[in-house]
C-alpha cells in the first residue's frame, strides 16, 4: 500500500544529495477555467503541449501541469492532507502533473510513475495578495458544477521562495485513491490570512437549489507509511 496523504516527520526524512532542482515552467496562458467540482475547486490547464511543466526534483521526463486544487479546514486548526512532525495546516495547495510518457492524464493516473503533484502549504499570516486573484473568482463558481473562465493565471505566484522539497511515493487522496502519485512537498509555506480561508469556507458542497453546506473538511487524514522511505531535498 503507498497512500496519501502522510505525517513528514523532518527528523526521519533522509536527505538525498542525488535529488535535483524542481524545475517549474508554468504558461499563464495555459490557465483555462475555474470549477466548483462539489468537493474542492480546481483551476484547468490547457495540456496539450509542453509549455506548463514539472521536470527535475525526484521524477524523470518531463511531467504537464493539469491543474491545482486545495484542501481546507472549517477551522484555522486543521484542513491540510500532509502534516508536519503531527502540525496541520489550515489549507494545502495541491499542483496536479502528469507524465508525457503516456498519452493522456486519465492513462497515467492508473500508472506507478504517471502522476507528481507538487503540495505547497498555507500558513496563517498577512493575506497573500496572489492568492487573493483566486479567491476573487469564487463568488461565481459557488455551488457544485458551476464554471467559469480563468484566463492568464501564473501558479508560479504561489509558490514560496524556497523549493526545498520532501518527497515520497503515494496515491491521490480522493477517490479512486489511485497510488500513481510521486509526492512533491514544499517545506516552505506561502501565507494566508483568517479572511482570505473565510472565503475558502464561502464555497458549498451543494448544488444551486440543495439546502447549502459550507465546503470545509475536504481533506484526507494521515495514512500509515508502511515502511515507505521520505527523502529531503536540503539538509
Ligand atoms: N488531492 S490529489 O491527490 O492531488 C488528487 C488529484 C487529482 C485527482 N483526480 C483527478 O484529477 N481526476 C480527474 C479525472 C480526469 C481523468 O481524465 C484526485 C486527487
Ligand atoms: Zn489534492
Amino acid at each position: 500500500k503507498r497512500q496519501s496523504p502522510i505525517n513528514i516527520v523532518p527528523k526521519e526524512a533522509q536527505y538525498d544529495s542525488t535529488l535535483k532542482v524542481l524545475k517549474l515552467k508554468y504558461d499563464p496562458s495555459n490557465s483555462n477555467g475555474i470549477l466548483n467540482n462539489g468537493h474542492s475547486f480546481q483551476v484547468d490547464f490547457v495540456d496539450d503541449t509542453d509549455s506548463s511543466t514539472l521536470t527535475g526534483g525526484p521524477i524523470s521526463g518531463t511531467y504537464r501541469l493539469k491543474q491545482f486544487h486545495f484542501h481546507w479546514g472549517a477551522s484555522d486548526d486543521r484542513g491540510s492532507e500532509h502534516t508536519v512532525n503531527g502540525i496541520n495546516f489550515p489549507c494545502e495547495l495541491h499542483l496536479v502533473h502528469w507524465n508525457t510518457k503516456y498519452p493522456s492524464f486519465g492513462e497515467a493516473a492508473s500508472q506507478p510513475d504517471g502522476l507528481a503533484v507538487v503540495g505547497v502549504f498555507l500558513k496563517i499570516g498577512a493575506a497573500n495578495p496572489r492568492l487573493q486573484k483566486v479567491l476573487d473568482a469564487l463568488d461565481a463558481i459557488k455551488t457544485k458544477g458551476k464554471q467559469t473562465t480563468f484566463p492568464n493565471f501564473d501558479p508560479k505566484t504561489l509558490l514560496p521562495g524556497s523549493l526545498h522539497y520532501w518527497t515520497y511515493d503515494g496515491s491521490l487522496t480522493t477517490p479512486p485513491l489511485l497510488e500513481s502519485v510521486t509526492w512533491i512537498v514544499l517545506k516552505e509555506p506561502i501565507s494566508v490570512s483568517p479572511a482570505q480561508m473565510a472565503k475558502f469556507r464561502s464555497l458549498l458542497f451543494t448544488g444551486e437549489g440543495e439546502s447549502p453546506c459550507c465546503m470545509a473538511d475536504n481533506y484526507r487524514p494521515p495514512q500509515p507509511l508502511k515502511g515507505r522511505k521520505v527523502r529531503a531535498s536540503f539538509k
